[in-house]
């Protein structure tokens, strides 16, 4: 918000001093495109962090630099997560399977106030479990819970976040023994979740086979052999693109689900709409597909509209210019920390009337048909935009819609005020809700 008052003052590509570096920020829908799509090649290497590039060991896809190994892994990440030679099942059977569970798991706390958080975030990580390994887990198994918790510990866990965030910006905090301590809890997580995937990467090798890629993890042995001995796909960077999934792709689509349900107790006449729609397109036991979105204005249009009030990842993942880069007049020099501010597009006052309300109706015209918006961009733009929104879309709009069809969201009966919907957890990367209650 701050960045975005500082934009109007000094122009939509302002520098602006971060610990003891100087960020560019990008700070309008056309400096974005400028900048990430035109010039998508300067514009779209990632920085050198030293906690993270302890964390990744160069590898993975979300934190490398943008180079034909980024390129190549970015193109099989894209072809798999699509279904491409992976096994008969579509990335949507996998995610209409584990909706009955999440239903189930919804169902045990009999109408109780409760806190949706890990249940919904299990879902989320078992599509993935299901995409990468090729099979969903209980939620009470074990190795399970092991993953989820120490991934837990070092994305959403508020003191992890918070020294983790420090370090970032004043990397030589390291030597000090409180931060030493908690980087090294961290660092412990991440050893025990690489340990518990190299099992499963090794129960993969063992059963592989060449005819009948079952899963991420089978494809990319696929290529591992393709490649012969040569340095791309190897162990390494396996485990860590793994890694890279369930870290991307966990807490942005439960944050989003989370911050919908929210905005529907906030909202009971909203909630009702949105039931009414389902029930005239499904019913009330049909389960929910994809395709049946294009007949559900109302529904898109919500979605559309928390993607937009609720900007999940509000300064993007930062972006570094990999070479001299030209924008608005601006020379900026290669190396140069990019932040495309993705929450000040969303709510800029010229383009949107009334930003800081949440109104789907803005995403509907006249006859109450759906219009997708351009200023609309949650998952970013340009050659690095996410990897996985296909894949998030799908899933936001399958759960969201088998949870309002099955479930009516009320806030806790006991408490005398509202969950708060205007604040989040303060931190830099994610727009992520806190603990909230509901029945
Ligand atoms: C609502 C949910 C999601 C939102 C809002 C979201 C948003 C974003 C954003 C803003 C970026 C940064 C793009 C850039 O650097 O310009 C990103 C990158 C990425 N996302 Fe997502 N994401 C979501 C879900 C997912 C899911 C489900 C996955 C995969 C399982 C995923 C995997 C990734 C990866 C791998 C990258 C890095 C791409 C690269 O560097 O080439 N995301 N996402």
């Amino acid at each position: 918000r701050k960045m975005r008052k500082w934009s109007k003052q000094y122009g939509p590509v302002m520098s602006v001093r971060m610990g003891r570096q100087d960020w560019v920020v990008l700070g309008d829908y056309e400096t974005i495109q400028q900048g990430l799509v035109k010039h998508g090649n300067a514009f779209s290497g990632r920085p050198s962090i030293a906690t993270i590039d302890q964390i990744t060991e160069g590898h993975g896809v979300l934190f490398i630099d943008y180079n034909d190994h980024w390129k190549r892994q970015r193109r099989f990440g894209l072809s798999t997560l699509r279904g491409f030679g992976v096994g008969k099942r579509s990335m949507e059977d996998r995610i209409t399977e584990e909706v009955a569970y999440l239903n189930d798991a919804i169902r045990t706390h009999d109408g109780k106030a409760f806190d949706i958080q890990s249940i919904l975030s299990n879902a989320v990580s078992n599509n993935i479990c299901s995409i990468v390994m090729g099979r969903r887990f209980d939620y009470d198994d074990e190795r399970f819970k092991e993953i989820m918790g120490r991934l837990a510990r070092g994305y959403i866990t508020l003191l992890s976040v918070f020294v983790l965030q420090i370090l970032i910006f004043m990397p030589a905090l390291i030597n000090f023994p409180y931060f030493s301590r908690i980087n090294g809890e961290l660092m412990e997580d991440v050893r025990v979740i690489l340990k518990l995937l190299r099992e499963i990467v090794e129960e993969h090798k063992a059963s592989y086979e060449q005819d009948n890629h079952r899963d991420f993890i089978d494809a990319f042995l696929g290529e591992q052999k393709a490649e012969n001995g040569a340095k791309t796909f190897t162990d390494t960077q396996l485990l860590q693109y793994v890694r890279d999934l369930f870290v991307a792709g966990t807490e942005t689509t439960t944050s989003t689900v989370r911050w919908s349900l929210l905005c529907l107790i906030h909202n009971p006449e909203t909630q009702e709409k949105l039931r009414k729609e389902i029930f005239e397109v499904l019913g009330p036991e049909k389960i929910p597909a994809f395709e049946n979105k294009s007949k559900m204005p109302y529904t898109s249009a919500f979605i559309q509209e928390i993607y937009r009030y609720r900007t999940l990842v509000p300064l993007s993942v930062t972006h570094m210019t990999n070479e001299d880069a030209h924008i608005s007049g601006y020379t900026i020099p290669k190396g140069t920390t990019i932040a495309p501010n993705l929450w000040a597009v969303h709510n800029d006052p010229e383009e949107w009337d009334e930003p800081n309300k949440f109104k789907p109706e803005r995403h509907l015209d006249a006859g109450g048909n759906f219009v997708q918006l351009k200023h609309v961009i949650p998952f970013s733009v340009g050659p690095r935009h996410c990897l996985g929104e296909q894949l998030a879309r799908m899933e936001v709009f399958i759960f969201l819609v088998s949870l309002v069809q099955k479930f009516e969201f009320l806030p806790d009966p006991k408490a005398t005020v509202l969950p708060d919907i205007e604040n989040d957890m303060t931190r830099i990367d994610l727009f992520y809700r806190q603990q909230f209650l509901c029945i």
